[in-house]
């Protein structure tokens, strides 16, 4: 097939995800394949708006895709938030001649591509890549595996300090507005509780269970980053209602985002990479590329939602398991 698209930029944008380099290597290799010139921009938003690009190749990138971070860099912009950004921005594009745009990153960076798209006219795709699986059009998001396969290590060494002092532990997960980190590694480590933005009862079901809580077993407690309430005001909860307890906190933090992509986040950063560059390559723009019930699909940017909602059957485990 002989494509329009001789020449593809390429960036990541947001929070880095373990699996990014993956996609890029994979972007690489299809773009390669049909002949596309691939360069990339560096620190997301932040280096499209300083004409900051590098030349991309396959080989380079298959030494490194198995690390995490991102080799592009990455950055939040609140530059590129304003008019003057957004048509620097414009400019670094056509100066370029980049017949093509790829946004690796979340909600945030899509939201962005969609300005850009509206004072231009180049084709675009976004590759969903966040640790925490907020986005509608795919079933899971660059690095949330990971991420989550990180958080399971750092709470089953928790559980074993825990089991050996008798204590309760609050251990803090990632998640901004999203409690799919807390809900998948708190189910997977069998935490007694799971606090996380989608349910208002975890709460209660949490003081129920503790206010008489008098046991050698280890107690532990996944709170979402994103709750309503934050991991202080829980604690404080929990005092009033069982001042016997030993309590301790760990927020788990950016550890969460680091470390080598696990081997699904792998697959999906090359499955995405290629699906969005043979997208682009074939006529489609504005859509995001992601894997629905295991079939690739490329999803409408405009109807992009935060993907806030746990499913009936997530919330069902959350009340089994927890409540
Ligand atoms: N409404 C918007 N208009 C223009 N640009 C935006 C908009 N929202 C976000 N951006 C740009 O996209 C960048 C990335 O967004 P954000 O910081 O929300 O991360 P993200 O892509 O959602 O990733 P993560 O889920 O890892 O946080 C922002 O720093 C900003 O430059
Ligand atoms: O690294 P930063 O900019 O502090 O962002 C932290 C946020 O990014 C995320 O890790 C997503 O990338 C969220 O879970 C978290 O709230």
């Amino acid at each position: 097939m002989v494509s329009k698209i001789k020449h593809i930029g390429i960036f990541t944008s947001g929070g880095d995800a373990p699996g990014m380099n993956a996609a890029l290597f994979a972007v690489a290799k299809t773009a390669e394949s049909y002949g596309i010139k691939l360069s990339g921009i560096r620190r997301g938003f932040e280096g499209l708006i300083d004409n900051d690009l590098i030349p991309l190749n396959s080989r380079q990138l298959q030494r490194i895709m198995h690390l995490g971070g991102t080799l592009l860099k990455t950055a939040r912009s609140d530059r590129f938030m304003t008019a003057l950004g957004q048509q620097k921005a414009l400019r670094t594009v056509q100066k370029n001649n980049l017949d093509a745009l790829i946004a690796i990153g979340g909600d945030g960076t899509f939201r962005g591509m969609l300005s850009l798209a509206n004072i231009g006219n180049t084709p675009f795709i976004g590759i969903p890549g966040t640790i925490d699986n907020d986005i509608t059009g795919t079933d899971y998001t660059l690095g949330f595996d990971s991420a989550v396969n990180t958080a399971i290590k750092c709470i089953d060494n928790i559980r074993d300090t825990a089991e050996s002092h008798n204590r309760v532990f609050l251990v803090e997960v990632m998640g901004r507005d999203s409690g799919y980190i807390g809900i998948y590694s708190g189910l997977s480590c069998g935490a007694d509780s799971i606090l996380i933005p989608e349910s208002d009862e975890d709460i209660t079901y949490l003081l129920n269970k503790i206010k008489n809580y008098d046991s050698e077993d280890a107690f532990i407690v996944v709170v979402a980053e994103g709750d309503a309430l934050r991991v202080e005001e829980v604690m404080s909860q929990i005092r009033n209602v069982n001042p016997h307890i030993e309590l301790r906190v760990a927020k788990l933090g950016h550890i969460q985002r680091g470390g080598n992509p696990s081997a699904q986040d792998r697959m999906l950063g090359i499955r995405l990479g290629v699906l969005a560059t043979t997208a682009l390559i074939e006529g489609e723009s504005g859509k995001i590329a992601g894997f629905c019930n295991n079939k690739p699909s490329l999803s409408p940017f405009e109807g992009l939602v935060k993907k806030h909602l746990i499913n009936t059957e997530l919330k069902d485990l959350l009340t089994l398991f927890c409540g």
